[in-house]
């Protein structure tokens, strides 16, 4: 493991052309190595865009981010190796079927034919997708895809892995067994970087959170200290005295 921090963020500005004022500026963030990190907000917080600036989807002038010391920035390929994203939207094709999609993503991702088969294989397993390997995606429940969009973001063993919102619209059987993999996961080293409005969730699975609002982040510490500090018993209490917002009106 290597000593620098998964992520840094250093000095970081950034406007969307369309806006009239900056969403971030100055923004300093690091995230330590194994972490299982949560990054919380109302709607229109941020965190999507940060999501996108960290794993280099957005392009941006100001300041630097570094993924285990490497600029986000570099067009190196080795850098897109070492991070998985798993977005808010499917990132699949949906005329495809589990297979082709993850021998597509495996391809993509640098993989050789071996890795290929062998990840597409333990991927099906785990996600409980192999009676519906070789039927298109698009027939699928949401949960289904939640699985195959997860299978996608992990099929290269990445050291990072960013989740944005990875449970939305899936059943509880569904959640926990996605819940499990993740913690299983960092138990084997990946860092998690994970957003959700979920919160009881959250609870389970961030041991260290940020808040943003208004593009600033407002604490950042491990989540039992902020809710001590707090005085709260809960990330719901805790939003609400930090943004003096509602979190389930968000
Ligand atoms: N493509 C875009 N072009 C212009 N403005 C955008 C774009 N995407 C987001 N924004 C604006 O940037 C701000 C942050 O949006 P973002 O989607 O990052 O927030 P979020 O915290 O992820 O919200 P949510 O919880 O609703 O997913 C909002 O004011 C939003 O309107």
């Amino acid at each position: 493991m290597s000593d620098y921090p998964a992520v840094k963020i250093s000095g970081l500005g950034f406007t969307y052309p369309s806006q009239s004022g900056s969403l971030f500026t100055d923004l300093n963030l690091e995230i330590q190595q194994g972490e299982r990190f949560g990054l919380f907000g109302p709607n229109g917080a941020g965190k999507t865009t940060l999501m996108s600036l960290m794993t280099g989807l957005l392009p941006f002038n100001e300041g630097i981010i570094e993924l285990n010391g490497q600029s986000i920035q570099t067009k190196d390929k080795k850098i897109n190796q070492l991070f998985g994203y798993v977005p808010q939207d499917f990132s699949f094709y949906d005329e495809l079927t589990p297979v082709e999609n993850l021998e597509f993503f495996g391809a993509w991702s640098g993989l050789n034919t071996k890795q290929i088969k062998q990840r597409t294989a333990e991927l099906l397993d785990v996600m409980n997708l192999t009676s519906v390997a070789n039927k298109a995606v698009t027939k699928f429940s949401g949960g289904m895809k939640r699985r195959v969009n997860l299978a996608i973001g992990v099929i290269h063993q990445p050291k990072i892995l960013f989740l944005d919102e990875p449970t939305v619209g899936v059943d509880v059987q569904t959640r926990h067994d996605i819940l499990n993999y993740l913690l299983q996961l960092n138990k084997n080293g990946t860092t998690l970087i994970y957003t959700s409005h979920q919160l009881s969730e959250a609870e389970e699975l961030c041991k260290r959170v940020a808040m943003i609002d208004n593009g600033k982040i407002v604490a950042h510490d491990d989540l039992d200290k902020l809710l001590v500090d707090h005085e709260q018993d809960g990330l719901e209490g805790l939003f609400l005295n930090l943004t003096g917002k509602n979190f389930s009106q968000s």
